[in-house]
């Protein structure tokens, strides 16, 4: 029998959707007893060249055509952004359709809502593909590891910062050159700075944490900074120390109480998440039963996506076989406490340009004295019209603490500019921490 499908987006990830779904459609057929096909799919402009030949899926601009269409039983959203993909969502799932998105930005800023939505009118939804794209995580997460307590999660979850960071390392090449290859492979976002400024990956560390850690975390309650600011001098210096430098997406929960941050970190090169290249992601995961456990793939990109989503797809063909649709259970508790400087006191990295004359290293010195921060190790590098360069890695301290020393640094006469303040991920005990 043939289940008809309703695509809302035909760009990287619904291209991928229609050519996995017509490769896999026999296959999938044989595991469900169901044959999905894609019957319609909505675009903004219809005279658009598409990646894919159209062949049985009717491009459509009216989301009339799938919503009001009674044979329609599923909507695949891959518009991507909070509006219109949210109204269209929580209308299809009022018409009693299955909903599959790979929109991280509506999950985690309107996630209960639409489980809370599926739940009401008994449908499924799933969005495996939001997170770490082909990666299986979520429904990992949801299913395989309910028995544990998870206490870290920690990795790579941003396939485009992880592009343009390696490539900066491997080859040299400028952070706007990485960026622009990003973007013709597919895995950024429509608005880069969602990548480049650590949003997505905080938007999908909300989310992970939110299931993980049985919590309403939000966006704001995770501290992010991005990675615009890294210079091919902070890759050379992280070279130089024996680390690379990564976006990293840090989560922990300590009996109920959660600390949250997203931002660009060195990571020593014998790290598993050192090896973690171009656009693939990684993310490691304590469990108190389960112990340490890594998960490794894709992260970005039409396929990979599209794995993601044509694997819920099947899900829901699955459960529409069995009769057992409408299990979107909402699992969050009330609200946890965000601690927002963490737990663990961590190294710092530093970069500073300062003037290159006597005494400045001695009031610098002083101001990490004055912090109560003590310096593992100066270099002081370049110098260049009457500045130096100086890289500071300090021993381990509270974030807070190591934000007051930026303070008072900035507010030096002879310091120019803190460029650039990273934690340093400590050595790998062989799993998250
Ligand atoms: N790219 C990736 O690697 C990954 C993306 N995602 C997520 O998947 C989603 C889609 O991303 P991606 O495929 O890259 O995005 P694209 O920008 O490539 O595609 C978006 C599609 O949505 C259509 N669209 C946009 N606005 C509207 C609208 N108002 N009405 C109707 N159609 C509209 C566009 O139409 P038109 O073509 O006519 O402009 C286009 O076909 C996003 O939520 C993204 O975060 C998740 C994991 C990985
Ligand atoms: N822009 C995202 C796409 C996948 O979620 C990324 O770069 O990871
Ligand atoms: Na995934």
């Amino acid at each position: 029998m043939d289940v008809c499908l309703g695509l809302l987006g035909c760009g990287t990830v619904g291209s991928g959707v229609i050519e996995l779904t017509r490769r896999r459609r026999e296959k999938i057929f044989e595991l469900t007893g169901l044959r999905p096909k894609i019957t319609k799919v909505l675009v903004r402009n219809l005279q658009k060249p598409r990646q894919v030949a159209l062949a049985d899926e009717r491009l459509t601009a009216d989301p009339e055509d799938i919503l009001g269409d009674a044979d329609i039983r599923v909507v695949i959203e891959t518009i991507g952004g909070i509006e219109p993909a949210r109204t269209l969502i929580l209308r299809a799932l009022a018409a009693g359709k299955h909903v599959v998105t790979a929109n991280k930005d509506l999950i985690a800023a309107h996630g209960p809502e639409i489980l809370e939505a599926a739940e009401r009118h008994g449908v499924d939804v799933w969005y495996e593909a939001a997170v770490g794209g082909a990666i299986p995580l979520i429904r990992p997460l949801k299913e395989c590891l309910t028995a544990n307590e998870i206490t870290d999660i920690k990795g790579i979850i941003n396939g485009t910062t992880n592009y343009i960071l390696s490539k900066m390392t491997a080859t040299g090449a400028g952070f706007a050159e990485a960026l622009a290859e990003a973007q013709a492979l597919g895995y950024a976002e429509a608005d880069p700075s969602s990548d480049v400024d650590g949003l997505d990956a905080a938007r999908k560390l909300a989310i992970l944490a939110s299931i993980a850690f049985h919590a309403k975390v939000r966006l704001e309650d995770i501290r992010v900074t991005g990675i615009r600011h890294i210079t091919a001098a902070d890759v050379a210096y992280a070279d130089e120390l024996g680390m690379v430098i990564k976006l990293l997406a840090v989560g922990a929960d300590r009996d109920g109480l959660l600390s949250l941050r997203v931002g660009p970190a060195l990571v020593p090169k014998d790290h598993p998440l050192a090896h973690v290249n171009g656009s693939y992601n990684a993310l490691l995961m304590r469990g108190d039963a389960a112990g340490d456990l890594m998960f490794f793939g894709r992260g970005a990109g039409s396929m990979p996506t599209a794995s993601a989503v044509v694997g819920d797809v099947i899900e829901v063909l699955r459960n529409l076989k069995l009769g057992v649709t409408g299990q979107a259970a909402l699992l969050c508790r009330p609200d946890k406490r965000v601690l927002p400087d963490g737990f663990d006191p961590v190294r710092y990295y530093m970069r500073l340009s300062v003037d290159d004359r006597p005494g400045v290293l001695a009031r610098i010195a002083a101001a990490f004295g004055d912090a109560e921060v003590s310096m593992e190790s100066v270099l002081q590098k370049r110098a260049y019209e009457g500045r130096a360069e100086i890289v500071i890695l300090t021993h381990e301290v509270p974030y807070g603490q190591v934000e007051r020393v930026a303070a008072a640094l900035r507010s030096l006469a002879a310091v120019h500019e803190v460029h650039c303040v990273m934690p340093v991920e400590p050595a790998a005990d062989g799993g998250v921490t």
